[in-house]
């Protein structure tokens, strides 16, 4: 019977992140399956990729910061649950650790992090970030795109350390950065809420999510896209 679930006040079956991700699937594989990352996990990746990237993701992380605390402020004045602030703050928490790795690894690497130019995807990503910052949009919009965020990095780089993956060596702690089983773990804690605040929201803020899940997805692309260095 069609809508007899909606009637009686029963969740449908598929989530609506599962519904999405269904939905958007080539999207969703374009981001998490890019060519970057396939080369890091059949060892052809060129050092000079490698470097580019480490170097931008510097910058976005550094950015990625404040839009973090903004989320955990959307947390702290538009949610009922006082876990979420935890899980966010954890996330705060390991970039903490994560701004010094990026130092460390830089510094192995011969890489400079001062003075370097935000690409042009890295500078529309960051200014993405800040639009949902704004007071006005709501929380359920940015912890959405927050999960979305952490999981392309945590589908990508995870991809990167399984059985039969020949990833050099000297990368594969930069894999398990984001491919860890505790970041999983932490994308998933993120997707739950996420998924909870989808559930009860309107129609509108839905479809706002939506597009700011589809719009990570394209900037997830185009930011790897900058690895190539032909931009
Ligand atoms: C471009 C991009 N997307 C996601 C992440 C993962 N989040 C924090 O580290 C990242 N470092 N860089």
């Amino acid at each position: 019977m069609e809508g007899s679930n909606e009637e009686e006040g029963k969740k449908s079956e598929v989530s609506v992140i599962e519904t999405w991700l269904r939905k958007h699937r080539s999207l969703y594989v374009g981001a998490t399956r890019h060519p970057f990352i396939r080369s890091i996990r059949d060892g052809t990746v060129d050092l000079s990729s490698f470097k580019r990237w480490l170097e931008q993701d510097y910058i976005f992380v550094r950015a990625f910061v404040p839009f973090v605390a903004g989320v955990l402020l959307k947390a702290w004045k538009e949610s009922f649950e006082s876990t979420d602030i935890d899980v966010i703050l954890s996330g705060v928490a390991s970039l903490n650790d994560e701004i010094a790795w990026f130092k460390k690894e830089a510094s192995k690497w011969g890489v400079s992090l001062i003075n370097i130019v935000p690409q042009k995807a890295n500078q529309e990503y960051c200014r993405f970030l800040e639009r949902l910052m704004s007071s006005d949009v709501e929380y359920t919009v940015a912890i959405t795109a927050f999960w979305a965020i952490e999981s392309v990095y945590q589908d990508s780089f995870a991809h990167c350390l399984e059985d039969d993956s020949k990833t050099p060596e000297e990368l594969k702690e930069t894999c398990q950065r984001w491919g860890n089983d505790g970041f999983r773990q932490y994308c998933r804690a993120l997707q739950s809420i996420a998924e909870r605040q989808l559930e009860k929201a309107p129609d509108d803020v839905r479809e706002k999510a939506e597009a700011a899940f589809l719009d990570v997805l394209e900037h997830e692309v185009e930011f790897w896209n900058m690895s190539h260095g032909d931009t």
